[in-house]
């Protein structure tokens, strides 16, 4: 089956302070952890949605662009512009650029769990689920135009009224650590250096 990888990186990480995802965790800029993780499941297109702002400070990688003419109208306008951008994909696995334990064995996990009876497969730890870590289907797009124009800009609202299967991950897991402020960063960084 054809699913595209996508990575959301144009964020404006305001509460950062300054672009997180070229922050280097593990001696590499945090989007890469999310690149490498859908290389690693040779998904096809590869593709990373950004801005004209930030687009010059990526790596020259091997994957096709989107960039947003208006920046920072968030992930669900970035979804909505993607699946309209790729017709003829019928699966995307869309993933954050701030995760830094992001990884392939999980992207590989989530294929397993596509299902056509739903519109999204989104995992979910504890009571909370994860829309920058799933897979989107091409039926979510009505859904996404419809709240784009209503100027309804919330993934909660979208997956509220989409078939979602959820799938469990184990509490433990850390896979969808994100960093939002310095803090998320101090105590990831933190916590790397005391497992050495
Ligand atoms: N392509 C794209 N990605 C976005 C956009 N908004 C957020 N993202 C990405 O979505 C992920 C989660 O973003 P957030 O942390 O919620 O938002 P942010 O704008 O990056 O950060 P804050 O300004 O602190 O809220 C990050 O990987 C962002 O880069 C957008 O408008 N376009």
């Amino acid at each position: 089956m054809n699913v595209a990888g996508v990575i959301l990186a144009g964020g404006q990480s305001s509460r950062y302070g300054q672009p997180k995802m070229f922050e280097t965790f593990e001696g590499l800029p945090l989007y890469k952890h999310s690149l490498n993780a859908l290389q690693g499941n040779q998904l096809n297109p590869l593709v990373i949605a950004t801005n004209a702002s930030l687009q010059p400070s990526f790596g020259p990688e091997n994957v096709q662009w989107i960039i947003e003419q208006q920046p920072h109208q968030g992930p669900l306008f970035a979804l909505h512009h993607i699946l309209t951008a790729f017709p003829e994909v019928e699966w995307f696995f869309v993933v954050a650029s701030d995760m830094p334990y992001m990884n392939a064995p999980f992207v590989e996990e989530m294929l397993g769990n596509i299902n056509d009876s739903y519109d999204a497969i989104v995992p979910k730890q504890n009571s909370r689920y994860q829309p920058l870590a799933a897979l989107y289907r091409r039926t979510a797009l009505p859904l996404a135009k419809q709240l784009m124009e209503q100027n309804k800009r919330s993934m909660k609202v979208l997956l509220d009224q989409l078939r979602v299967s959820y799938v469990p991950f184990n509490e433990n897991c850390p896979t969808f650590i994100n960093i939002n402020a310095h803090h998320d960063w101090l105590q990831t960084v933190t916590k790397e250096s005391n497992n050495e």
